[in-house]
């Protein structure tokens, strides 16, 4: 059980986090300073964070942290209550079960050849051994039934994204994280994707770890966003309280670079 702050932003009351860290620090070698620096977050059930940093604040190092990638130097990962640190893939089996990963740049980390449905179907199958919500999944995200045969080489870069949205999702996950999902999209596609991330998670209540550099994607998705700077967190607040009132001048400064927020 952790103790984390309401949604409703009225005070902390005990919830189990799906996902949680504490005390995180972590320096590459070679590095003279270290890049996590004390980093404590929670993310409870079918919560919507977004985590904001400029580049070179360490979102990228903490996500692979928290999805079991890079060991630590210390602190601890915990998934419902479950200690959890890189190793082999069946001991991790559980674990990806409860936290799936829709990775930056999706649409080049897909295997181009192979087609959308069985994309979208094998971390179910791998994990659960069948093709989960796959249909609804690839509904959900408005890829049309007829491209649901095609391969991923004849997506558009929008409709890769979405396809890599719906994988996440179809196997049935308590949280998504997704780095940067709308980063390199014009923005008539960021508001479809945003737009099927929210679908998503609503229609299952599932938690959402958003990674990104762009306070307006953040205000638009999420309940809460979490300011990182310099390897910590500076400032972690319901998203309406933090648009209102930033209260950290590196949460102003990124609020002052979003003119249309601002
Ligand atoms: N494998 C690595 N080895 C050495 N230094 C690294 C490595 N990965 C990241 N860094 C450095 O750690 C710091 C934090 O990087 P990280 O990618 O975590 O930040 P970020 O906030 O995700 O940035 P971006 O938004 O540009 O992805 C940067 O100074 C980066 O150069």
């Amino acid at each position: 059980m952790a103790r984390v702050a309401g949604r409703d932003g009225h005070g902390e009351r005990a919830m189990t986090a799906v996902l949680e860290c504490a005390d995180l620090v972590h320096t590459y070698p070679g590095r003279p300073r270290p890049v996590l620096r004390g980093v404590g977050l929670s993310v409870a059930a079918g919560e919507r964070v977004a985590l904001v940093g400029r580049s070179g604040s360490g979102k990228s190092t903490l996500v692979r942290a928290l999805l079991a990638l890079e060991a630590v130097e210390s602190g601890v990962v915990r998934c419902a209550g479950r200690p959890v640190a890189p190793g082999p893939v069946r001991r991790l089996r559980w674990f990806r079960r409860i936290v799936q990963y829709v990775p930056q740049d999706p649409a080049s980390t897909l295997d181009p050849r192979a087609r959308v449905r069985d994309i979208v179907a094998e971390p179910a199958r791998r994990l659960r051994g069948d093709d989960g919500d796959t249909r609804v999944a690839l509904e959900s995200v408005e890829i049309p039934a007829e491209l649901h045969g095609a391969r991923v080489r004849d997506l558009s870069g929008g409709q890769a994204q979405r396809v890599a949205i719906a994988r996440a999702w179809s196997p049935g996950p308590q949280l998504i994280l997704a780095d940067e999902p709308v980063s390199g999209l014009d923005p008539p596609l960021r508001a479809r994707v945003t737009g099927a991330l929210r679908t998503l998670s609503e229609r299952r209540g599932t938690a959402l770890l958003l990674v990104t550099h762009d306070l307006s994607v953040a205000a638009r998705l999420c309940d809460r966003i979490v300011v990182m700077h310099d390897g910590r967190i500076v400032e972690d607040r319901d998203a309406a309280g933090l648009l209102a009132g930033p209260a950290h001048p590196e949460t102003r400064a990124l609020l002052a670079a979003v003119p249309r927020l601002a």
